[in-house]
């Protein structure tokens, strides 16, 4: 019996069943879910920045498998900070959705559509910044709560739009809105947006067979996009994107930082060979720290 740990909400839930999926096609063994309820949970109006930032979530789940009470867990990578707890190891991913945000509506406005003064749901201030960057004439409001939670807020009109991941609203099967997909230039998603990680104990007997059911091409981007993390230091509280796009044996890591009230936007570009996935994250994110330094460009 595998025990796989994760967290309650809708979307949890579906990527645990998702993970598990891919590692039956390798393991023949039973699957058991044990949801893991984490203060987060019942904290959810107040933004994720002031709980202690991402991670918070993660890091309970994550225990579970540290004490030997399960033998994976399952996250969205995004939501993994740099700094994985000691003796954890993220051990596969599975194939990356779109990376892209989208504006979730109920008229089918793009970013550039929305009316001057339409207020927008987001607490990520790189959601905001970006979208500032492009549209100063409009309100960012923050919100919380699982995306079922914000659509509600959608439909009974205290938002006129939000912004939120696109594999996120997919993986849901979101119906009913209109999503339309913000570019990769106009707002670079958060590192490793669209893929679904499992974490196991370093010592975990699990780890070769992990290995082997892990998306090869999802798992160069994933590498590439935490070596942008951790170089860059980027975490929620910067409004900072990255994000590896994979061609063949080739990988083009695009970057880009802005100011939380839209100014100043910056973006990068740096290539490696696939098998220097971390190289390209690594560099991309020196490139863009070193901009930001050079034209003034606040990111802490
Ligand atoms: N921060 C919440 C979160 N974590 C993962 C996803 C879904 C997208 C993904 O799997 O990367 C979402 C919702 C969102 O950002 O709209």
């Amino acid at each position: 019996m595998i025990r796989v740990a994760g967290r309650g909400s809708k979307l949890s839930l579906i990527q645990m069943e998702i993970a598990i999926k891919a590692l039956k096609e390798v393991v023949k063994d039973d699957f058991e879910i044990k949801v893991i309820r984490t203060r987060g949970d019942s904290e959810v109006e107040r933004p994720l920045y002031e709980l202690g930032g991402k991670g918070l979530f993660e890091a309970e789940v994550n225990r579970a498998v540290l004490r030997g009470e399960a033998d994976i867990a399952v996250h969205s990578l995004k939501d993994i900070p740099a700094q994985l707890s000691e003796g954890l190891v993220i051990a596969m991913v599975t194939e990356r959705l779109d990376p892209r945000d989208a504006v979730v509506s109920k008229v089918g406005f793009g970013i550039r559509e929305l009316p001057a003064g339409s207020r927008v749901g987001t607490s990520s201030l790189r959601r905001r910044g970006f979208a500032l960057a492009v549209r100063r004439d409009i309100e960012i409001l923050p919100t919380r709560g699982n995306v079922d939670t914000r659509l509600r807020k959608l439909y009974g009109g205290e938002f006129d739009a939000l912004i939120m991941a696109m594999a996120g609203l997919y993986r849901l099967g979101v119906s009913g809105y209109s999503v339309v997909p913000i570019s990769l230039e106009d707002m670079p998603p958060a590192p490793g947006q669209g893929i679904i990680a499992v974490v196991a104990r370093r010592d975990s007997p699990l780890l070769p067979y992990l290995r082997r059911a892990s998306h090869a091409e999802t798992s160069a981007a994933a590498a590439a996009e935490r070596a942008f993390l951790e170089e860059s230091g980027a975490g929620c509280h910067v409004p900072l994107g990255g994000v590896a796009l994979v061609d063949g044996d080739r990988l083009t890591f695009m970057a880009g930082a802005v100011g939380v009230d839209g100014d100043g936007k910056i973006m990068v570009t740096e290539e490696s060979p696939l098998h220097d996935a971390e190289e390209a994250g690594r560099r991309a994110a020196r490139s863009i720290m070193a901009r930001a330094r050079e034209e003034g460009l606040n990111l802490y």
